[in-house]
């Protein structure tokens, strides 16, 4: 009988990159006060990595904590640019802003996902990728924005690497996976070794 595998997450790429991968999740939204947890965690000086790492562990936990015996993936994604922590942009206006801040600069994402099970840690990663975006011109970035804004809206950096914010970098250093949203390669490894999917 294999083990039930949750993922506490309202990301949709995240559930369709593990769907497309073969897997049977289901999906289990966690109630979590996520900018809270990130402002008290930033004013303590945890570094990115540690602020993504708590975030999927909460997520995780908590639902797993209501899921016996079931493996439930929490993830969580940041942006850090000019040693800021940038979050999702809540209006066009902002996410113009935050691309013509990012524009010929590099930033960072961090994709953290943890695995419990019955409230306990079982696995963790924390993916990072550097991204080289464009000088674009105001004018594209306009258009950019104006075009994809119902798209971008739930994405941390306002762009989506699958679709037409491609056209925004010069170089991708890191996982495709991990900037969509998860380190799916090292978490699909895990599952494997773990005997929870089949390899
Ligand atoms: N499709 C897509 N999504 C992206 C991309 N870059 C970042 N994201 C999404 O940006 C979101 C980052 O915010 P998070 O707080 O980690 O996740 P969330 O969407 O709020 O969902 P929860 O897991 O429920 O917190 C995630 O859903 C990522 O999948 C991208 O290039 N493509």
């Amino acid at each position: 009988m294999s083990v039930p595998i949750v993922l506490a997450s309202g990301s949709q790429i995240r559930a369709t990159l593990l769907r497309n991968a073969g897997l049977e999740v289901e999906i289990m939204r966690p109630r979590v006060d996520e900018a809270a947890v990130k402002q008290a965690l930033l004013a303590e000086g945890a570094p990115p990595r540690d602020i993504a790492d708590a975030l999927a562990e909460l997520k995780a936990r908590k639902i797993s904590e209501k899921t016996p015996g079931a493996l439930v993936i929490g993830c969580d994604q940041v942006l850090e640019f000019d040693g800021a922590l940038l979050s999702k942009p809540e209006t066009p206006e902002a996410a113009l802003d935050q691309l013509r801040q990012m524009r010929g600069k590099r930033h960072r994402l961090l994709s953290a996902a943890v695995i419990c099970r019955d409230g306990r840690p079982e696995w963790r990663h924390v993916g990072q990728v550097r991204l080289t975006m464009r000088a674009a011109s105001d004018a594209y970035l306009q258009a950019y924005v104006a075009r994809n804004w119902d798209s971008i809206r739930d994405a941390v950096g306002a762009y989506k690497l699958e679709e037409e914010g491609v056209r925004l970098f010069t170089a991708i250093d890191g996982d495709y996976f991990t900037v969509l949203g998860m380190p799916l390669l090292e978490l699909l490894n895990f599952l494997m070794l773990r005997g929870a999917i089949d390899s």
